[in-house]
């Protein structure tokens, strides 16, 4: 007999939201497995980022609802709150708090003990290359320091789900490395991880689930060997999307040494 499946982590049911006369997520349906680590794939203006926004209790979505581990986003918000780590796209910061003030004062908003956060904290600092940055102000920080300063914050309560927007974008092969290994190790105990992405390889290489949005609606969804068949991710995602394979035909003819 087979085991029960257990219960999605996330599960999003009939999602909408316009802004003016753009629908920027057309009735996106959605459940997403607990303990697995998935790739949240689409083109610019697939509605990713708004989805994202709406599932985390960032963005009020104009229908539909959104469940993290039983509990409605909306409807009972700080106990999903209490559940969730968030790296949103341009995270705004305390600028002007250095990037261990900066965890400490998110650990206790989480109303974490005080020795408990510096104890994390530190932990975070190190395993991050934080740590010789730990007192400098987080508007000194690289594009790079502030995602990983970021993803610490979003970690230091141990959340059950992690929503990472872009995570790598901006970030240096070494500390994406860096970013690897922590969310690697995080989803390998049993936590999941949501996060989007236009590099394909990386999702390849990481996610063993995916999700590909385009137009505001979800086009292909399940573990990463089934999405992508025989193909490779990248060809996969170009096939569910559709793609201008011309670079424009007729158009931009201007364009070149040629007509020099
Ligand atoms: N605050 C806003 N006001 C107006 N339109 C918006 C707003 N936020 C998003 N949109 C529009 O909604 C659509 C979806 O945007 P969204 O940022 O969710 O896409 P995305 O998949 O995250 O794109 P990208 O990969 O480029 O980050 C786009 O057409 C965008 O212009």
């Amino acid at each position: 007999m087979q085991a029960p499946t257990p219960p999605p982590a996330v599960s999003v049911h009939d999602l909408w939201k316009s802004f003016g006369p753009q629908t920027a997520v057309a009735g996106l349906t959605l459940d997403l497995p607990a303990g697995s680590f998935i790739g949240l794939v689409g083109p610019n203006g697939a509605g990713k980022t708004t989805t994202l926004s709406m599932v985390t209790g960032l963005l009020r979505p104009d229908r539909g609802t959104v469940l993290v581990h039983g509990a409605d986003v909306w409807q009972d918000p700080v106990a999903v709150k209490a559940r969730i780590g968030i790296l949103p796209e341009g995270l705004r910061m305390f600028e002007r708090l250095s990037g261990r003030e900066l965890l400490q004062y998110n650990g206790r908003l989480r109303g974490l003990p005080g020795a408990e956060v510096n104890r994390r904290a530190e932990e975070l600092l190190a395993v991050l290359d934080l740590a010789g940055s730990a007192d400098k102000l987080v508007a000194d920080y690289s594009t790079g320091m502030r995602k990983k300063i970021g993803l610490a914050a979003a970690l230091l309560h141990n959340p059950d789900v992690l929503f990472l927007d872009e995570p790598f974008e901006g970030v240096d092969p070494v500390s994406a490395q860096t970013i690897r290994g922590v969310l690697t190790r995080y989803a390998a105990s049993g936590s999941t991880v949501v996060f989007s992405s236009h590099v394909m390889e990386l999702v390849e290489s990481l996610c063993d689930w995916v999700a590909v949005v385009n137009a505001g609606q979800v086009v292909a969804r399940g573990p990463l060997d089934a999405v992508r068949g025989d193909r490779s991710l990248h060809q996969a995602f170009l096939d569910l999307v559709g793609v201008r394979e011309d670079g424009g035909g007729e158009a931009l003819g201007w364009l070149g040494g040629a007509s020099r």
